[in-house]
């Protein structure tokens, strides 16, 4: 079978979409088969190579697992590229709206459904920023990489995540290369956890590094942004009420992202979303 995709990726953070506009074209698989698909597709030697796959889909044709409830015209079927679903992609939703957008089928700002809830996202020439919603501080954990160990925030963006301030985020220093899961608490994140390790750059200015549930070591993580902004926001102080919103710098291994946390307690995630090629494939 022979079926259509495009490439992008967000600051380096990289998807297959998977544009299924009718639900016809992936819905006859199953759940193991579709996995079986996402793995073919981001196997980087053999595939076509990426983090994760974004299926566009009809809300009202979606019919797998952790189906949404929702008005919205469009669903994000996000799965990593290990065949695993995921409940939320902060790069991922600027690609998706990016692809929708170049389609016809959305203009400069759009509301689609994802499994963490609607998201609403609008654009400023190539520049998406993506509302993620109210985070959850869930108090402190640990994480820790070859016997080195650091306490982390427990941040929920939807999806789970460990931040861990460190001295450095250098490959050659103790957070290492990262080629393996960073050892966590597993009672505290039964299925699974991306973990970063952020280091300060200056003041409101952090660089990071993310080991991806499902994904390993990836270039970019939009959630994992939110939650490295979070945590180090909790630790300047402002994590309590704000009389005016704040904004940090967040560098990724590629790129830039901004990321908000308003008044009114809620994420703003801003960054670029580039479709780089389309095309079609049997895998
Ligand atoms: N890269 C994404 C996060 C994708 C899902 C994550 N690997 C998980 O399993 O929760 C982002 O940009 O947020």
């Amino acid at each position: 079978m022979t079926y259509a995709f495009v490439k992008g990726h967000g600051t380096e953070n990289d998807f297959v979409l998977l544009p299924d506009l009718d639900g016809s074209v992936h819905g006859a698989l199953t759940d193991s088969e579709m996995a079986d698909r996402v793995r073919r597709l981001c196997d980087r030697r053999a595939g076509l190579g990426a983090d994760g796959i974004l299926r566009v889909i009809r809300t009202a044709d979606y019919d797998g697992p952790d189906r949404p409830v929702s008005d919205a015209e469009w669903f994000m079927d996000y799965r990593n590229a290990d065949g695993t679903l995921a409940e939320m992609c902060g790069n991922g939703t600027r690609v998706f709206a990016e692809y929708l957008r170049s389609a016809g089928l959305a203009g400069d700002e759009i509301t689609f459904a994802t499994r963490a809830g609607d998201k609403t996202l609008r654009a400023s020439g190539d520049i998406w920023t993506a509302d993620l919603g109210s985070p959850k501080l869930l108090g402190a954990t640990q994480v820790s990489v070859a016997h080195h160990f650091w306490p982390a925030a427990n941040v929920d963006m939807g999806n789970p995540h460990a931040a861990a301030e460190v001295e450095s985020i250098d490959p050659e220093g103790p957070v290492g290369d990262l080629y393996d899961t960073p050892v966590f608490d597993e009672d505290v994140y039964p299925r699974g956890v991306n973990v970063e390790f952020f280091a300060r750059v200056a003041e409101r200015h952090v660089a990071m590094r993310v080991f991806e549930r499902g994904s390993g070591e990836t270039r970019s993580c939009g959630t994992g942004a939110c939650a490295v902004m979070v945590a180090a926001a909790e630790a300047d102080g402002l994590a309590g009420e704000r009389d005016a919103d704040v904004t940090y710098r967040v560098d990724v291994p590629g790129g830039t992202l901004q990321v908000t946390w308003t008044t009114d307690d809620r994420i703003l995630l801003a960054g670029t979303a580039l479709l780089v090629a389309e095309g079609t494939t049997t895998l």
